[in-house]
């Protein structure tokens, strides 16, 4: 059986950044955010109901979703929020239980999951190892606005949507302290890896 890790974080506390490391040890990543954006493309049915539930308005006028659009619209309105989450994350959950799986079946030892929303969805039963991807808030604030030119309203609303990631980080298997430098990141990676044999 392959060690499943749940790679988790809140916005912007770097866990792509640390997503990319495990190739280093040729350990594969499943994304969820990369799911997340595959099965609202049209034609999908997660694509029909976001336009049902929200209206032609948070399309583009290639007919894909407006995702800023659909961003300012769910993170300033918890009861929309839960709206978009039950229409994606079911299709997401599928395709990435599925990825999981066939990876295990390939022969893999190591599988991350990289899931932005692990403890708020409640799916640590997906992982054997739960690993936070930790800054102080104050990093992350400023992380989010430069990376996405958010205003500080827009980015503190969105760090508001998730669970404190001071908290996660009290409920993982481990933490990565991603406030100095990726370097340093890196080596803290390294660490728990062989500390959890996967390395
Ligand atoms: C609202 C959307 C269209 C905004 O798209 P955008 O391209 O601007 O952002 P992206 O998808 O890259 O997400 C960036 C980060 O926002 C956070 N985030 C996204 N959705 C949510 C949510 N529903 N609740 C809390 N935080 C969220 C995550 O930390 C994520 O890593 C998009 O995030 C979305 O469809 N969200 C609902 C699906 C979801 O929960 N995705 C995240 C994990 S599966
Ligand atoms: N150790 C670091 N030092 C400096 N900048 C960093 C560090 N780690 C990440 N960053 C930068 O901070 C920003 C957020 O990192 P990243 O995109 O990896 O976060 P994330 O948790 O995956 O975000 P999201 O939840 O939005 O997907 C990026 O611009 C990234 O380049």
């Amino acid at each position: 059986m392959a060690l499943i890790i749940g790679l988790t974080g809140s916005i912007a506390s770097g866990k792509s950044t640390v997503s990319l490391m495990f190739d280093d040890y040729q350990i594969p990543v499943v994304d969820a955010d990369k799911l997340a954006r595959e099965v609202v493309r049209p034609g999908e049915k997660a694509y029909e109901k976001i336009i049902e539930a929200f209206g032609q308005d948070v399309l583009r006028d290639n007919q894909t979703i407006d995702r800023k659009k659909l961003g300012t619209i769910i993170f300033a309105d918890e009861a929309k929020r839960d709206q978009l989450n039950g229409i994606v994350h079911p299709a997401v959950r599928e395709k990435m239980l599925k990825q999981r799986d066939a990876l295990q079946e390939a022969g893999a030892t190591c599988v991350v999951l990289d899931i932005p929303l692990l403890f708020e969805s409640k799916l640590t039963h997906f992982v054997d190892k739960t690993l936070v991807v930790f800054v102080d808030e104050e990093v992350q604030l400023e992380r989010l606005m430069k990376r996405d030119n958010y205003s500080e309203e827009e980015a503190k609303q969105r760090i508001a949507a998730q669970i404190p990631v001071k908290k996660k980080a009290a409920m993982a298997d481990a933490v990565i302290n991603n406030n100095g430098t990726k370097y340093q990141s890196y080596a803290q990676l390294e660490k728990i890896l062989k500390e959890w044999n996967a390395i």
